[in-house]
């Protein structure tokens, strides 16, 4: 038989929990609240012994009104009535009460309903025709006699009760009862929320917050009204009160990512949306001068004016279809972005110039649109020049996966001179073509969210902030929540700095309005009203400033057994940097071959040369290690790396690289520590003492000593012994440093053979920085 939980072991026997816990206890069972549970065999003990303590209390007809309100069985009537005046309400004291007044229930079915069963169980084993719970316990909430048992009071309201009974014989209606409130029927199915209080409850069951405290009291649990509950007694309470209970699940307005999912998930309404495209490639490769050209010649709507200002991300009309330019500044933008989870990118264009071919930036390129998942457009640039070879660079880009549909593979490649404007329109036409195949589209009839491009603080206006619309269609006036800041859309331009009165999906906008400058890559929600705009936003900000605190890491070396154990990880991202290439290749084949526990290396990027700010956001982006051999990261990789958790891990033996990937998967990783000698101690002065051995008295000549120190004892400049401190004192007190020219008593940890004249070096164990 399964085991029992004391509270419900104690509503079969019809006691308070908290009692049946203390006749456990006093039964030698190790029992802590009515949540514990008890095997069978202790169940039965518990009934014999309940059954017992029953009699007990029967018997004893000056008993303590709070401890007997437990119930008599219905055969013993005499004991019943000998009990009930000092019975509390809460399991049966109205039906003890009822049989105070004889048969009198048949005639009064109304008073015998107020006063009779408070439990099913006293009512089947009265015998009387069962009524449902709800009724019960309708007629239950805050009645006279109850009071009347709960204070012990009984006489008085008996007199009262009585006369009651009388009046409603005499008028032959039901009894009329000046201070019972008319309780409303409870709810079908109790919705609570964790942390609902007595008074909260007392609310959805049309209760008295009074009412539910004294049914919690006998059921063990001690709370007023204003305590916080947990589930189990919600729960609890609820069965008591023979109803369901069902956890609200409480939509929590701060989760953005939610909501935007939601939006996203949304098929109604579907329609083409025009592709966002972000343009990527080697320094001088030619992305600005493509990116202007399209620009130029391919100004929205052709409108007058022109481009006015640059706002990060721009449209394009071609062919009567819209393209949506990303102008990020390089790739650090492109992948910052999608660290904090934005992808909003659908293809990327890769510029490679065909006089240069493929170069480390163009490699980073294709790892981090490989990694964002974004399908790539090769535009080979330059095909003007001279010098220039686009088959090598296909053939280059083929050793990356990229291959041309004519050599059998499925990436689009354009051979183009962005200066000369030659076959610019064919890459759009490619963009527009792959954006059909990807069937892009978005529901413009929703609330509008999407990302932010950029935001800046303008002086004038306050925080601006450039936003791309994902989903639905965003109007002057929304409210709105974007990142961790919110407002109200106060103006809304296009990137020609014109006012636009509404924005439909893939359409960039800067809009104003904000309370605070939003991050790139931060998303945004438009709301249906600005209080629960303001709740998301100041909530949002709230959590973000503790998680800012209590940051967590990315995955390290040191963290990763951990993080395998919880099953957060299939894959080890690691991203390799070399001082030649084949190391670059040794490292990565070598790397690629463990396998423990089903976590394999996946190597997201590899290359020579210094590890850069780059590689330091691609691991961000990816919670990947970077594995730096013989190569150093640069200053500002290696300050963006501390202050962003990122495992570098330096190395000059390539298998020592290799055996610690191995036994940090294996968890066998040992921190590595160095010592650190912190300061020196000249002993001037012995003292034996019975209890705790040799103390020195001595004074710190150079640093300090601290109460965690490690200590060598040196004499005559050699070393007697290492061990532990054992204790550190400044005249009588303990101390936990002391300083040099201070004086200071210590003891070492066992160890007594202390001489005037020793030198006590301190010293602790430092664990090794990432270099
Ligand atoms: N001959 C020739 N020159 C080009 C072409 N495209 C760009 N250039 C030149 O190449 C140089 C670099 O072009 P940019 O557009 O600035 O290159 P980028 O990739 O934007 O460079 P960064 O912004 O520094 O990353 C400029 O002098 C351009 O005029 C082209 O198709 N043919």
């Amino acid at each position: 038989m399964a085991k029992e939980r004391i509270y419900e072991l104690a509503k079969e026997l019809k006691m308070p929990s908290k009692q049946l816990v203390k006749i456990a206890n006093d039964q030698g069972m190790s029992i802590k609240s009515h949540m514990s549970s008890v095997t069978p065999d202790q169940a039965a003990k518990l009934r014999q012994a309940a059954k017992g303590s029953n009699n007990q209390q029967a018997k004893k007809p000056n008993g303590n009104a709070v401890k007997q309100h437990h119930d008599v069985t219905p055969n013993h009537a005499s004991q019943k009535k000998a009990s009930q005046p000092k019975q509390k309400s809460g399991y049966r004291p109205k039906a003890a009460k009822n049989d105070h007044h004889g048969d009198s229930n048949k005639k009064h079915a109304q008073g015998q309903q107020s006063t009779a069963n408070t439990s099913q169980h006293s009512a089947k084993k009265n015998n009387q025709p069962q009524r449902n719970n709800r009724h019960d316990n309708n007629q239950r909430g805050g009645n006279n006699q109850n009071r009347a048992h709960w204070f012990g009071n009984g006489k008085k309201n008996k007199k009262r009760n009585k006369k009651n009974l009388n009046n409603q014989r005499m008028k032959n209606v039901a009894p009329k009862q000046p201070t019972q409130r008319k309780d409303r029927p409870l709810p079908d199915v109790l919705e609570y929320t964790e942390g609902m209080n007595a008074q909260d409850l007392a609310k959805i069951l049309h209760r008295s917050a009074a009412e539910i405290v004294k049914k919690l009291f006998m059921l063990g649990v001690m709370v007023n009204q204003n305590q916080s509950l947990d589930k189990d007694t919600i729960e609890i309470l609820a069965a008591d009160y023979g109803i369901e209970a069902k956890e609200k699940v409480q939509e929590d307005i701060a989760d953005l990512d939610k909501f935007f999912d939601d939006e996203q998930k949304n098929q109604e309404h579907m329609v083409p949306r025009p592709p966002v495209v972000t343009v990527m490639g080697h320094v001088d490769h030619g992305k600005t001068t493509l990116l202007d050209k399209i620009r130029h010649s391919h100004v929205t709507a052709h409108e007058a004016g022109g481009i006015t200002q640059a706002i990060g991300a721009y449209q394009v009309r071609y062919n009567d279809q819209l393209i949506t330019f990303l102008d990020t500044p390089g790739h650090a933008a492109f992948s910052e972005m999608r660290a904090r989870g934005a992808n909003i990118t659908d293809i990327t264009v890769l510029v490679v110039a065909a006089d240069d071919g493929v170069m480390p930036q163009t490699i980073e390129a294709i790892n981090h649109a490989k990694a964002a998942k974004t399908p790539i457009i090769v535009a080979v640039n330059k095909i003007d020049k001279p010098g220039a070879n686009p088959d090598h660079v296909t053939e280059q880009l083929t050793e990356y996966g990229l291959v041309p549909e004519d050599w059998g593979g499925d990436t689009i490649f354009v051979k183009i001179s962005a200066k000369f404007d030659k076959n610019i329109d064919e890459l759009l036409d490619m963009i527009l073509l792959q954006a059909e195949m990807m069937e892009l589209k978005a529901n413009p009839e929703q609330r509008a969210a999407g990302s932010v491009v950029e935001a800046r603080l303008d002086q004038g206006r306050g925080p601006v902030a450039t936003l791309l619309v994902q989903q639905g269609t965003m109007h002057v006036g929304d409210p709105i929540v974007v990142g961790n800041t919110f407002g109200r859309v106060r103006t809304m331009n296009n990137e020609n700095g014109r006012k636009i009165k509404k924005a439909t999906p893939s359409t960039p906008v800067e809009i104003t309005g904000l309370n605070d400058v939003p991050q790139a890559g931060d998303r945004f929600v438009v709301f249906e009203d600005e209080k629960t705009a303001r709740a998301a936003g100041e909530e949002r900000a709230k959590r973000a400033q503790e998680e800012e605190r209590a940051r967590t890491s990315h995955v390290t070396l040191d963290n990763l057994f951990d993080t395998m154990k919880k099953g957060q990880m299939k894959t080890l991202p690691i991203i390799i940097k070399a001082d030649v290439q084949g190391s670059v290749e040794a490292l990565a084949q070598s790397l690629q071959k463990i396998d423990v526990d089903g976590v394999r290396v996946d190597i997201i990027h590899k290359a020579v040369g210094a590890i850069s700010e780059s590689d330091v956001t691609l691991a961000e982006a990816s919670n990947a290690v970077i594995i730096g051999f013989n190569v150093r990261p640069t200053p500002l990789a290696k300050s963006m790396a501390d202050s962003n958790n990122i495992d570098i891990r330096l190395h000059q033996v390539i298998y020592k690289a290799i055996e610690e990937v191995e036994d940090a998967m294996k968890g066998m990783l040992e921190p590595e520590y160095k010592e650190e000698t912190i300061g020196e101690v000249e002993v001037k002065q012995i003292y034996k003492a019975s209890k705790v051995g040799t103390i020195a008295g001595g004074m710190v000549t150079t640093g300090k000593i601290t109460r965690d120190s490690k200590v060598r004892l040196i004499r005559d400049g050699v070393v007697i012994y290492d061990g532990e401190l054992g204790s550190l004192k400044r005249f009588k007190d303990d101390a936990k440093e002391v300083k040099a020219g201070f004086e200071c008593g210590l003891t070492i940890q066992n160890y007594n053979d202390i001489k005037e004249n020793d030198v006590i070096e301190a010293y602790q164990m430092k664990e090794i920085p990432v270099k």
